[in-house]
């Protein structure tokens, strides 16, 4: 069995995540924490984004606005007077004669830091396999021109694998755009192996297992070696798509974008109920622009990255650690009986601090 030997050291890790929170000083405006915009809300799922989107306020964020189909809107509105939806699956995107209502659409997206794209979007009918590759196609580029971050999960994966025209923005990538290196994809392993079938003809078939990794890893953070083999997919895959920042789910979340690879196994819950997802994408969301505001401000120097290197793999580790330490806290008191609004409500983001820095 290999041994996972490690580089960046908890310690260092774990005082850059505690850099990576903006200062709440008092004299900051609204919207300076954070704001977020989620893609997703169809049909069948209106939970989806409404966790991805509350969850990016719980994390740190001030405002979530939330583009949904017309029919789930007022849905996920009533959920939560939090929340700003706007429907978008009344354009069709493949005409030109819809471009006054595109350009509306895209003026909402003014002045948000991050589009996280997928939760709950959906991929049944026939309208929507046709308009939602162009309409990603068209957010995204619109996205990466005001200089958002971009998150990508779940039914993103799947158009990641069903469409030309999503996957070419990072296998074809536009180099003024900067797409792949302003995304983190949050795959849990069946949409992981999606992606995988999508790029390559061999299946995927790890040789390794999760849980001897989980055993072997002493520490709950840390870096893994580029040359073994459980870092190997995950590079290969953000490889392919040109440096975009994966996060592969599970046990072990594994992270990468190609160039280093990161594990978080942090204490999560063992109630496995759905919706996590979208809390990771949600937080992963906000801290992601955290990520972005760090790399631009001169005067923050992280021990584990160098200014060059890519701060979204920061964003990545902070949002699991404490995405798993809000389910742990929430499994800690509901047990078996966990539904994903205890994750909600154990959302303590100060407290997980706190507890990170008396760790080290
Ligand atoms: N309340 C809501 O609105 C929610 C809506 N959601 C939204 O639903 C949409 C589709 O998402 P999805 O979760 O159904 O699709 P996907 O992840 O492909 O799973 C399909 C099947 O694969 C399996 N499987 C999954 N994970 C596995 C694993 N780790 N290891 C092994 N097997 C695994 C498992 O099948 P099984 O093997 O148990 O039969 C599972 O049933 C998407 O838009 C998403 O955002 C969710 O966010 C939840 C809350
Ligand atoms: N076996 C596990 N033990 C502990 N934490 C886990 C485990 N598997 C996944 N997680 C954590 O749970 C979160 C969600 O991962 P999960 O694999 O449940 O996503 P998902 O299948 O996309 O969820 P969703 O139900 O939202 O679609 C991640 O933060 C991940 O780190």
């Amino acid at each position: 069995m290999e041994t996972f030997a490690t580089k960046a050291t908890r310690s260092s890790l774990v005082r850059d995540i505690l850099k990576l929170f903006p200062k709440l000083g008092g004299v900051g405006h609204k919207g300076q924490s954070g704001k977020l915009v989620v893609l997703g809300g169809s049909k069948d799922y209106t939970g989806a984004p409404f966790y991805a989107a509350i969850s990016s306020i719980r994390a740190g964020g001030d405002l979530c606005k939330v583009l949904a189909t017309a029919e789930a809107s007022p849905i996920i509105k009533g959920y939560s007077p939090e929340l700003i939806v706007t429907p978008y699956d009344e354009i069709d995107f493949s005409k030109d004669e819809s471009q006054e209502k595109i350009d509306t659409l895209k003026s909402k997206l003014k002045f948000y830091h991050t589009l996280v794209m997928g939760c709950g979007l959906g991929i049944d009918g026939e309208m929507k396999q046709k308009n939602d590759p162009i309409m990603l196609k068209q957010l995204m580029t619109h996205a990466a021109e005001t200089n958002m971050m971009l998150v990508g999960d779940a039914d993103f994966c799947h158009y990641l694998k069903s469409s030309k025209i999503v996957m070419d923005l990072y296998t074809s990538p536009d180099e003024a755009l900067r797409i792949p290196e302003r995304t983190i994809l949050t795959p849990n392993i069946m949409e992981f192996k999606r992606i995988w079938n999508s790029l390559y003809s061999e299946d995927y078939d790890p040789e390794y297992s999760l849980i001897d990794l989980y055993e072997s890893l002493s520490e709950d953070i840390g870096e893994l070696d580029l040359s073994l083999s459980i870092s190997q997919d995950v590079t290969r895959v953000a490889n392919s798509l040109n440096g975009a920042t994966i996060l592969k789910k599970g046990l072990v979340d594994i992270i990468s974008d190609g160039n280093r690879v990161f594990y978080v196994k942090t204490k999560g819950s063992l109630k496995r109920c759905g919706g996590q997802g979208d809390v990771l994408a949600g937080t992963i969301g906000t801290y992601a622009y955290y990520a972005k505001l760090v790399k631009e401000n001169e005067e923050t120097v992280l021990e584990s990255f160098t200014k060059e290197e890519n701060p979204l793999l920061l964003a990545a580790v902070a949002g699991s650690v404490i995405t798993r330490m809000a389910c742990s806290a929430a499994f800690e008191m509901k047990g078996r009986s966990l539904a994903l609004p205890d994750i909600l409500e154990n959302y303590r983001v100060e407290e997980y601090l706190e507890s990170l820095k008396s760790s080290i």
